[in-house]
């Protein structure tokens, strides 16, 4: 049992190709500064870090985030539909195009209305695929159970096929065609869930490990219920969605909602690297760092945090990991120190 243990597969880098997709949104939430969070994530590192695990990084650069005047909706108390829909149109294209060209895509948020666009992308060229949604809230409100008319608690309502007949028509929503399957979206870390969105849980069996799931059975059995759940036979694409508000405030404080009892750092790596050591990981979504939280320090430990999570998702491993044709070096008559002469 215990030799087995120690025998731990090695696997050095992946050769994978990955694709940046900044998504600079924040007209799904009230407070201003989820747009630079791209640019938080980039400037503490980001592409460095994954070119240091032997990626080839290719930036896409931000989407266009265009707005509209007359951004509201006169019956319904939905917070500017048209610019989230803009925007997702946009990061729906991007997301597309990079999957398409055989990379890997890292959408960084932005608001986690940014989630409509990736994933609808993500389907367009992976129609089979997965969702892995790891938040502290279940983003499943529909414009009429919401009862804050913020859109990024919402984009999985305009996903799921099951919900479509409580869907509201938005206007510049008219693109989306909602492309999951209830039973193809698993939760993990839910902690702040509103009544109708538990109710819609319930009623059409989206599968949840809240964080009592993940006491009761710890980490290892919610990521090996979920992936069985969604995929028993493991083929499946997987579009991991991240809202940083899953992890502890305390890991990760520049947030807008920030929700006490979250995930710690080993957790949300280890539900990383078993998604990545799947191999079959084609998009990670990054959502909610909002850089004009919180002071410098709180920053900081955010953008870290972040940076970590998505190390973790892209083959970086807390046992170490080495490139490809690693080998030990051996001394060259350049290098190698002659034993002084007795
Ligand atoms: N992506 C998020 N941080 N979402 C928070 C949503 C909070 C609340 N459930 C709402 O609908 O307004
Ligand atoms: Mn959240
Ligand atoms: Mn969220």
């Amino acid at each position: 049992e215990f030799s087995s243990f120690l025998k731990q597969k090695m696997l050095h880098f992946g050769d994978r190709k990955v694709g940046v997709v900044g998504c600079p949104v924040h007209h799904g939430q009230a407070k201003p500064g989820t747009e630079h969070g791209p640019d938080a994530l980039r400037e503490g590192g980001l592409i460095k870090k994954l070119m240091g695990l032997g990626l080839d990084v290719h930036d896409y650069g931000d989407v266009g985030t265009p707005s509209h005047e007359d951004d509201h909706h006169f019956d319904l108390p939905v917070k500017n539909p048209k610019h989230v829909a803009t925007a997702s149109e946009n990061i729906a294209a991007d997301v597309y195009n990079v999957i398409k060209s055989g990379r890997t895509c890292l959408a960084l948020g932005g608001d986690h209305s940014m989630a409509i666009g990736s994933i609808f992308g993500h389907s367009l060229a992976e129609p089979e695929h997965v969702v892995v949604w790891v938040d502290a809230h279940a983003d499943i409100n529909t414009p009429l159970t919401s009862s804050s008319g913020n859109m990024h608690g919402m984009p999985l309502s305009f996903l799921v096929k099951e919900l479509q007949p409580y869907i509201s028509k938005l206007p510049g929503f008219e693109f989306i065609k909602p492309c999951l399957s209830a039973k193809n979206i698993a939760y993990i870390g839910l902690r702040d869930v509103d009544p109708g969105e538990r109710y819609i849980i319930e009623k059409l069996g989206i599968q949840s490990f809240s964080m009592s799931e993940v006491d009761r059975h710890g980490i290892k059995d919610v990521v090996e219920k979920a992936m069985h759940y969604l995929d028993p036979e493991g083929v499946k694409p997987i579009h991991l969605s991240f809202d940083i508000d899953a992890l502890d405030p305390s890991l990760a404080p520049s947030t807008g909602t920030p929700v006490p009892g979250g995930l710690s750092i080993r957790e949300g790596n280890y539900i990383c690297e078993e998604l990545a050591a799947t191999g079959r990981l084609t998009c990670v979504d990054i959502a909610e760092v909002n850089p004009s939280l919180g002071n410098e320090r709180d920053n900081l430990i955010t953008v870290n945090s972040a940076l970590s999570i998505i190390t973790h998702c892209f083959g970086g491993r807390r046992q170490g990991t080495y490139p490809k044709n690693y080998q030990i070096p051996i001394p060259t008559h350049t290098n190698h120190v002659a034993p002084p002469p007795s």
